[in-house]
């Protein structure tokens, strides 16, 4: 695959491949066959980051082949949304006559919604100053009136400059309903917004029949936790990252809903807490004990679950599990498959033409 041609001819191959390497994975546990989710097969990813090249007085976006580490030239790249495609080269035709935008530019990030929202940063091997500010804010106010709903952002080493705002709000319709999450520049969220939907609704259904409340690790945004908490009385979640429990925070008032909790906390601090190990000052005032979790979510890193963390995951009859390295995933179920079944299994194709896969498991205890 060259960036700028996706190899879709083969899509349904590739798919076919990643549905037996998965299934001779899962088969150690018992698992059944995989319900398998289809991306689109171009225009599928929200965020892309490009490098810069200088060339005289031209520039264009590049990326490198992963492989030989030589410089690939991308004028358009169809893996990314029509938004992102449209913006690339409306960004070189705004920053290429302009030094203070132009100087030392090494960079280009976009993250964009299905809403149609698009931020753009600009990286920076170089100080910004009132002059990038006000340059920048003149390309802004270009890109608006050609009809780009775009904000920009300005990094350098220790700076950030946010004309307006770093967030865009993305809207998700999942199982008939539209749901509103704001996503934060620079902080996790789901590349493939179509794969999202799928894996939204999928855990929705798996847990359609819970009783109780859910407890949830490695929350970001409140992505699962906000879809989720149709299906339980409360939802407790936690995450690490400032900026993305921030987004969690914003995310329950603005889809106006009223069970779900966020701790900014690690899992493995988490754990710790539930384990009675240590207190910590950020649970004062929210009682672990009124919650009644039967089931527990989570959706790690791809380094998967810490060993304390799977443990603790153990311990409740329904466990549902998302994740982006079915490797980690394969080590964690050496343990969890000692206490519980693994009851549904899914492929969510959200990386095409990539070897990686993204899954999830529904495990119910024996
Ligand atoms: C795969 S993402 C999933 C996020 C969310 N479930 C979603 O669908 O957007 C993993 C999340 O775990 C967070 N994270 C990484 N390490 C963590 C840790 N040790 N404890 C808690 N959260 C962590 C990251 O900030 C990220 O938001």
């Amino acid at each position: 695959m060259t960036p700028e041609h996706l190899p879709t001819e083969r899509y349904d191959a590739q798919l076919a491949e990643k549905v037996a390497r998965l299934q001779s994975m899962m088969a150690p546990f018992a698992a059944p066959a995989p319900e398998v989710f289809r991306s689109p097969v171009s225009h599928y990813r929200m965020r892309a980051e490009f490098r810069i090249w200088h060339d005289e007085d031209d520039l264009y976006h590049i990326m490198f082949d992963q492989q030989t580490k030589q410089r690939i030239r991308v004028n358009s790249f169809p893996a990314a949304s029509e938004l992102i495609n449209a913006l690339m080269p409306a960004m070189l035709d705004g920053v290429r006559d302009i030094p203070a935008l132009r100087h030392k530019l090494f960079q280009m990030d976009y993250l964009t919604t299905i809403s149609n929202q698009a931020v753009v940063s600009l990286l920076y091997h170089r100080k910004l100053d009132a002059e990038w500010q006000q340059h920048a804010e003149a390309l802004r106010d270009k890109l608006r009136a050609q009809g780009f709903n775009v904000h920009l952002i300005g990094r350098a080493t220790k700076t950030k400059i946010e004309l307006d705002q770093d967030f865009i709000d993305e809207r998700l319709t999942v199982a008939g309903k539209e749901m509103i999450y704001r996503q934060v520049e620079n902080s996790f969220t789901q590349p493939n917004a179509a794969m999202n939907v799928h894996m939204l609704e999928w855990a929705l259904d798996a847990t359609q029949d819970s009783t109780g409340d859910l407890l949830e690790l490695y929350c970001g945004n409140g992505n699962f936790s906000l879809a989720l908490a149709r299906n339980f009385n409360r939802v407790l979640a936690t995450e690490i990252a400032k900026p993305s429990v921030a987004a969690a925070q914003y995310n329950i008032a603005a889809n106006e809903i009223e069970n779900v909790q966020i701790i900014r906390m690690a899992a493995e601090d988490f754990t710790q807490a539930m384990n009675g190990v240590r207190e910590f000052n950020r649970l004062k005032g929210i009682d672990l004990k009124s919650y009644q979790c039967e089931t527990i979510f989570v959706d790690p890193p791809r380094s998967g679950l810490d060993a304390d963390t799977v443990k603790m995951v153990q311990a409740y009859p329904r466990i549902l599990y998302i994740s982006c390295n079915p490797q980690t995933l394969c080590e964690n179920l050496e343990t969890l498959s000692e206490t519980h079944n693994v009851s549904r299994l899914a492929l969510f194709d959200q990386f095409p033409y990539t070897h990686h896969m993204e899954c999830g498991v529904w495990l119910t205890r024996k």
